[in-house]
């Protein structure tokens, strides 16, 4: 079962306002992306529920399952991405202690339920599609003698050649991912988990973001990014019959990644546009540096959104209609040996810089069984040769081992921590 399947409304919560599709609820299916809403079975919603919520409020991500919540999950409208550090003399059973927390205080908020000591910040709003997703990084093996369970997949990423990264914006023992399609949800559960963080682990560092709200569109669509483009057409879909082995390690890991499995590793990049330099662009030459039409994701070579590109169509001026450098070009499955992630980002703005540009971009998040077959071989050729480069700005990374997700009864990565 993936966590998708797992988006369900919570019914006790849901009044009338699905209308006439009531009787069959509501989830959000698809990964990243479009976000399709689909119609699962059901038994009817109660009417008698006094607590009156919309079906953005209602929708409740299930904690418990083969995969964590967040990684399939459709994009939520915000985003909290939080790295901490095990404080000084904290070690292995510490850090299970705090993981026991943080499962206890996520099970409870994804349903919509208070946590312990709660602070009010969500009353009223029901689940919003909170997701709270937990990873560990490289350092945290040295810090609680797990060095013989960590995973290659996790050995730090190649530096690239345009990376202009921030060490102290970067990487950490422990990573959490909070989604909700409420900012209030959102922050509840952020200082929740900060709260439960207590004396065994100190933030590191912290990156807000978001995406376009659920209704916004008359109809669920590919999400746009802070450059105007539609972003995420050419995600693997998990209706794909590869998706799992690309995207999740299998139930049969072995040797040091057998506690991963059913986990995924999330490569985390702050990536900064300069969309002073971007906006000056005509619309021709930014369609360009994509390769797709910038209205509808269209690829340059004609067709819709989701038509492949044609990567050997060449123009009446004898040029290729998708350049050589074009970003969509270079970033294809096809061009990187089938090398393929789920990404899954949010946009971020943090005001202006000192020298008066925007210090907006997007958080990239992408997801896959190994960065090695995934991330890296792309980003790699990006660096070499993308047209995109000269507009966005590396200046944070992290890699995080997620474990698969909890059983009922179990805490996130009790399987590292207590085996
Ligand atoms: C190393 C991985 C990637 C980074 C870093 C990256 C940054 C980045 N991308 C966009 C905008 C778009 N990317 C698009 C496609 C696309 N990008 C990557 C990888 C990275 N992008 C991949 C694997 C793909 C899919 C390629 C394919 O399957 O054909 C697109 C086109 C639409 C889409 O498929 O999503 C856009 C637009 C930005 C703005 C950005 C950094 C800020
Ligand atoms: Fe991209």
């Amino acid at each position: 079962m993936r966590d998708d399947d797992n988006l369900e409304l919570s019914r006790r919560r849901l009044l009338g306002t699905v209308g006439a599709a009531g009787a069959a609820g509501l989830a959000l299916g698809a990964a990243g992306g479009a976000g399709v809403y689909a119609a699962v079975s059901g038994p009817e919603s109660p009417a008698s529920d006094a607590t009156a919520l919309t079906t953005v409020g209602a929708t409740e991500a299930m904690f418990h399952g083969k995969h964590q919540a967040g990684i399939t999950t459709p994009l939520q409208s915000r985003g909290h991405l939080i790295a901490f550090d095990l404080a000084p003399g904290a070690g292995r059973k510490e850090a299970a202690a705090l993981l026991r927390r943080w499962s206890a205080t996520a099970k409870a908020l994804m349903a919509g339920e208070p946590s312990t000591d709660d602070t009010g910040i969500a009353l009223d709003a029901g689940p919003s599609s909170l997701t709270v997703t937990f990873g560990f990084g490289h350092s945290f093996f040295g810090r609680t003698g797990l060095t013989a369970r960590r995973p290659a997949q996790l050995d730090p990423l190649p530096a690239f050649s345009a990376d202009a990264l921030d060490p102290k914006r970067s990487e950490g023992d422990l990573w959490v991912q909070i989604g909700a399609d409420d900012a209030l949800v959102a922050f509840h559960a952020l200082r929740a988990l900060q709260k439960d963080a207590g004396a065994a682990a100190k933030v590191r560092w912290q990156m807000n973001g978001f995406n376009r709200s659920a209704g916004a569109t008359a109809r669920p669509m590919t999400a746009r990014n802070l450059m105007g483009q539609v972003d995420g057409t050419g995600n693997p879909k998990p209706t794909d019959p590869d998706f799992d082995r690309r995207i999740f390690v299998p139930a049969g890991a072995s040797g040091a990644q057998e506690w991963m499995a059913g986990g995924s590793y999330a490569v985390v990049r702050r990536i900064r546009m300069l969309l002073d330099d971007w906006e000056k662009l005509p619309l021709d030459r930014q369609e360009k540096v994509i390769g797709r039409r910038k209205s509808d994701g269209a690829p340059l070579t004609g067709g819709t959104e989701t038509t492949e590109l044609d990567l050997n169509k060449v123009g009446p001026d004898g040029k290729l209609v998708i350049p050589d450098n074009a970003h969509s070009r270079i970033s294809a499955p096809e061009q990187n040996g089938g090398a393929a992630m789920l990404r899954r980002p949010f946009s971020f703005h943090d005001g202006i810089a000192p020298d008066g540009t925007p210090d907006a971009g997007l958080l990239f998040i992408c997801w896959q069984a190994d960065p090695l077959r995934g991330f890296v071989p792309v980003q790699r050729k990006l660096d070499r040769g993308d047209a995109l480069s000269a507009f966005v700005r590396h200046e944070a990374s992290g890699l995080f081992a997620v474990p698969g997700g909890a059983a009922e009864g179990e805490y996130v990565g009790q399987r590292l921590l207590e085996s």
